[in-house]
This record gives C-alpha cells, structure tokens and sequence, in this order.
C-alpha cells in the first residue's frame, strides 16, 4: 500500500462549442508525457481556488477568457503519478470569451466523443469518458 503520497491537484476543461466539439490540446515535446492528447488546464497555484486557477491556465494556454461562474464540476480523476499522486478535476465550460489558440500546445483540435476514444490521452483521462459522453448526452454534445 502507498502510504501518504503528495497529492497533486490539476484542474482542466472541457471546452464545448456551439456544434457540441470539445476542444483538446497536444503537449509539447519537452514536457512530461509529450504528444499525447490533453484538456486544456494545469496546477493549482497556491492560494489560488480550483476555479481561479483554471480560468487563469485558459487564459495562459489558449487567450480566453473565462468567468469563473461558467465553469461547471463534471468529474474528477485520481491516478498515482510518479511518486506524487494526481487528483484532476474536469470542469465543463460551454461559454468564453476569444478564439482558442494554441499559445502552449504543439497544436489544438475540436473533436467529437468517439474522436475522443481514438486519440493517445495520459492513463489519467481515461475513466473521464464515460462521464463526458454522459454530459453531452444531457446537456448537449456531438457523439
Ligand atoms: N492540463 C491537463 N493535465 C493533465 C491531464 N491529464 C493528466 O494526467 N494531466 C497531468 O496533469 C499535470 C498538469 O501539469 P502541467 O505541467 O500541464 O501544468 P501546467 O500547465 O501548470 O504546467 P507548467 O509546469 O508548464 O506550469 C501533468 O502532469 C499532466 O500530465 C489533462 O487532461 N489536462
């Protein structure tokens, strides 16, 4: 059993746009896990509120802003991670301000669910699909 390991919490989005796409972003290489597929989001800076913190790694990672009042809690991921061990929480964002640009990302795509399934994502995201398919099921979302 790991006993006690340093918990690290990560926020990220779910952008969904008018036509229900949801928007994903490649790591760059040089970072850890570089190349595969990721929503767009980062650590929680001390001091900061989960909510704080995402909308400020949005405005970082893709020029747009956010009110916090639009970020929706979706599900949550708990993985270990090395010697640490992640705690991710997915929020849903349906409405922004600007054009997402890949200011950090090798590249940003705006893909459907089942696109989704298909793309190299960290070991961590992959229980997040269910959740996901399940909210654009009820709040609106390309399958
Ligand atoms: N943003 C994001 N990070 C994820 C996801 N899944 C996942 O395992 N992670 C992990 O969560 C951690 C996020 O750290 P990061 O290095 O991207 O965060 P950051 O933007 O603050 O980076 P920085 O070190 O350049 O400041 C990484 O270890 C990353 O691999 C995901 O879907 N989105």
């Amino acid at each position: 059993m790991e006993i006690n390991p340093t918990l690290f919490p990560v926020v990220a989005a779910l952008l969904v746009d008018g036509a229900g796409r949801l928007l994903v972003q490649q790591r760059p290489p040089g970072k850890m896990m570089a190349g595969l597929w990721e929503f767009p989001g980062g650590k929680i800076e001390p001091g900061e509120t989960p909510e704080a913190a995402l909308a400020r790694e949005l405005g970082e990672e893709l020029g747009i802003q956010v009110a916090v009042a639009d970020l929706t809690p979706l599900t949550f991921a708990s993985d270990a991670l090395g010697t640490r061990h992640l705690i991710l929480l997915l929020y849903r964002c349906d409405s922004w301000i600007g054009e997402p640009e890949p200011l950090h990302a090798s590249t940003i795509r705006w893909v459907t669910v089942d696109d989704l399934r298909a793309l190299d994502m960290p070991p961590a995201d992959l229980p997040l699909l269910g959740a996901i398919e399940q909210s654009l099921r009820h709040r609106g979302g390309a399958q």
